[in-house]
């Protein structure tokens, strides 16, 4: 045994992006950013309003084309377009949240699973039984990710009354739908109370163990350095630190530059986050 066998050794990159510097006349919202997502890896982005995240998952989606920089998934270039970043493998969620809101909750996650089926296009306009054995396989998908968000009660119910929480996990469910490789969820609890934020940190460990890697953005660093593997933050479009929770809560540029907020108070929230984890991980044990 080696002095280095506890390490766990590096997993394949399913995920990168090289430096990517996204300018949008003349604002640098990204300049130079670099990120390896691992398989089977939760990476979390944390960083200050304007700080660039959303503009970078812009940008690792195909919604945007990066001014410099590429993207790349299990090694290849992405695709330049949602549509088929989406076949690809890379699914998303919003910061807004953007379901069909008069469509059912079964049929926003068919939806989602539509976008993985290859239709011929005259059984599907004869309704020929190929075209009904792929609608009900694809509905058969549907509800079993319905069950896994814990949302099976809600199937029939038109999306826009659901209470804000569930939608969140609606929205996660028809990204599901396509069978990603990788998650990208733009901040999953915003709006949330404590218990809805607890089951949602819950089920991207259970994401993670289905075989699908995460990268997830928050505003919520107790939330972020208690679920993620490794810790990004982005800072006026520059990528300040990045590293394991524990490296990066450490960090005084990190600390210094967080949110903006007085440093007692994020001094605090860091102390609040570290205690949290630590209670978390006695749990466990
Ligand atoms: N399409 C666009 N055109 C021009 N400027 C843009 C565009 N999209 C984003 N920006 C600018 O890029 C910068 C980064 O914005 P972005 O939304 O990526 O930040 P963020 O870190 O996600 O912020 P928040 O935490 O508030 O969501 C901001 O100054 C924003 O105004």
């Amino acid at each position: 045994m080696t002095a280095f066998a506890h390490e766990a050794a590096p997993r394949p990159a399913v995920l990168q992006a090289q430096g990517v510097t996204m300018v949008f006349g003349g604002l640098t919202a990204l300049n130079d950013v670099s990120l390896t997502l691992e398989e089977g890896q939760i990476v979390g982005l944390i960083g200050p309003n304007g700080a660039g995240k959303t503009t970078f998952f812009n940008c690792l989606t195909g919604l945007y084309t990066p001014t410099r920089g590429r993207v790349l998934l299990d090694g290849s270039v992405m695709p330049n377009d949602p549509a088929h970043v989406t076949i690809a493998g890379v699914a998303r969620t919003f910061q807004n949240i953007r379901l069909f809101p008069n469509m059912t909750v079964l049929e926003n996650v068919m939806v989602g699973r539509h976008s993985r089926m290859k239709q011929d296009p005259v059984s599907t306009l004869l309704r020929l039984p190929a075209f009904k054995r792929g609608e009900a396989a694809a509905r058969e998908r549907s509800r079993e990710l319905l069950e896994f968000v814990g949302l099976t009660r809600s199937e029939n119910e038109v999306a826009r009354n659901l209470p804000y929480g569930d939608q969140r996990r609606l929205e996660i469910a028809r990204a599901l739908a396509t069978d990603p490789k990788v998650l990208l969820l733009d901040e999953p609890t915003a709006g949330m109370n404590p218990q809805e934020t607890e089951a949602t940190r819950q089920l991207i460990f259970a994401i993670r163990e289905s075989g699908v890697s995460v990268v997830v953005i928050e505003h919520d660093i107790k939330f972020i350095f208690s679920l993620c593997d490794r810790v990004c933050v982005l800072v006026q479009g520059e990528l300040l630190v990045e590293g394991s929770p524990e490296v990066v809560r450490a960090d005084p540029r990190v600390i210094e530059a967080y949110l903006g907020k007085p440093p007692e108070e994020v001094e605090a929230e860091v102390r609040e986050a570290a205690a949290a984890v630590e209670h978390d991980k006695g749990e466990r044990s």
